[in-house]
């Protein structure tokens, strides 16, 4: 593994007058990670993006860059790569030039911009139009362009901000995948804010969840997912159904949570999950497409009986809205060729296995 260029925030705190936008955040991103914040609107996630670029400046903490702190440094002192939504190639200027551009502001010798310019056009599948200015390029061509220039110099830290907001949805699954590669085969160290899921779930190593100018959880997308800290991460991630119980024991990470007096759910938790879990109110965090019909009650480790309230065609798969006993609701996605077994008003058996269900603190009752 190579050391070094990656990025630490620390204790970083920033206020707009009294407001406190980002609120003592520690963030460590490592030599090569792509990390995306995501976050619901006004959650600080461009403010600890420009703050990390040098366009704000910090009340509290500091953000070190390879081991130095660059906290006092300006933004052009801190050489960071940076892709915008408006992207904004210069368009008096050829694909060859605005790639060109930075190494030109560096004063390289121009024998070794051919040589790198030749180089990352071969990368981004661009060779045949080093001549052509940017309006004669389709917009995933002028995003390839436009992150070709942020990286073309080397820098230590690529920081994207919606770099696909201005995309079709096509097109912007298309470039998902691009971007990752180029990301991926030049290893550069990488921060995303975006305001969209599935992009941050495609291309992130990490992602970190920002509430209220806090960071509730920083993960991978699988544990982002399966693992979810707390109830706002569990809700802002997906669909997931919580529901209300008490843990009776925690046994080698199998956990057995009691929902009612007819009704205890297995649940099974990675080994060091904490045995001081007993006797205390969680919640069972379970994601409607890990629900599944159940023939009988020996199919899965849990079932439970519920009534179909509703049923929602999305595409390929169904929603069924259905209610327990007790008046809880639940969610479940299944296959859509399986529609013929629910019928509205009666009775289906829903089943699935412990290691597809979590644990979330209840933080109503602590
Ligand atoms: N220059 C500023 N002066 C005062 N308040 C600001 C300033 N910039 C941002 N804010 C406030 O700080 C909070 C965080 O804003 P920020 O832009 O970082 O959020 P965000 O998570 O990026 O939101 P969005 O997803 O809507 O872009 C918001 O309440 C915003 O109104």
């Amino acid at each position: 593994m190579t050391l070094g260029n990656s990025l630490s925030v620390v204790n970083a705190t920033k206020y707009y007058k009294k407001f406190k936008a980002v609120d003592d955040v520690n963030l460590t991103v490592n030599q090569g990670e792509f990390l995306t914040i995501l976050g619901p609107s006004g959650s600080g996630k461009t403010s600890l993006l420009k703050l990390i670029a040098g366009f704000e400046q910090l009340s509290n903490g500091s953000i070190m860059l390879n081991h130095q702190d660059i906290s006092n440094k300006k933004p052009y002192e801190r050489q960071i790569g940076m892709l915008f939504q408006n992207y904004a190639l210069f368009p008096h200027m050829t694909v060859f030039d605005n790639i060109a551009y930075p190494l030109s502001l560096r004063k390289m010798a121009k024998e070794e911009v051919k040589q790198k310019v030749e180089s990352i056009l071969k990368l981004i599948h661009l060779e045949e139009y080093a001549q052509r200015y940017p309006e004669q390029l389709s917009g995933g061509q002028q995003q390839r362009v436009a992150l070709a220039r942020a990286i073309v110099f080397n820098p230590p830290l690529l920081l994207l901000d919606e770099p696909l907001g201005a995309l079709d949805k096509q097109l912007r699954k298309q470039m998902q995948l691009e971007i990752k590669q180029i990301q991926e085969h030049v290893g550069i160290t990488t921060v995303s804010v975006t305001h969209d899921q599935e992009e941050a779930l495609t291309m992130s190593d990490k992602i970190c969840v920002m509430n209220k100018g806090r960071i509730e959880q920083v993960d991978s997308p699988e544990m982002l997912y399966k693992q979810p800290k707390n109830r706002f991460v569990a809700e802002f991630i997906g669909e997931i159904n919580l529901i209300k119980g008490q843990v009776v024991s925690v046994i080698d990470g199998n956990a057995m949570v009691k929902v009612n007096e007819d009704m205890s759910v297995h649940i099974e938790m990675n080994k060091d999950a904490s045995k001081e879990m007993k006797n205390k109110s969680m919640l069972i965090g379970l994601r409607p497409e890990n629900i599944q019909i159940a023939r009988d009650q020996t199919q899965f480790h849990n079932t439970i009986r519920v009534r179909v309230l509703e049923t929602i065609y999305v595409g390929e798969a169904i929603n069924i809205k259905t209610k327990m006993d007790t008046g809880e609701e639940i969610m479940a996605k299944i296959p859509a060729h399986m529609s013929e077994m629910i019928v509205k008003g009666e009775e289906i058996l829903l089943g699935w296995n412990s290691k597809d269900a979590c644990l979330i603190p209840d933080e109503t009752t602590i």
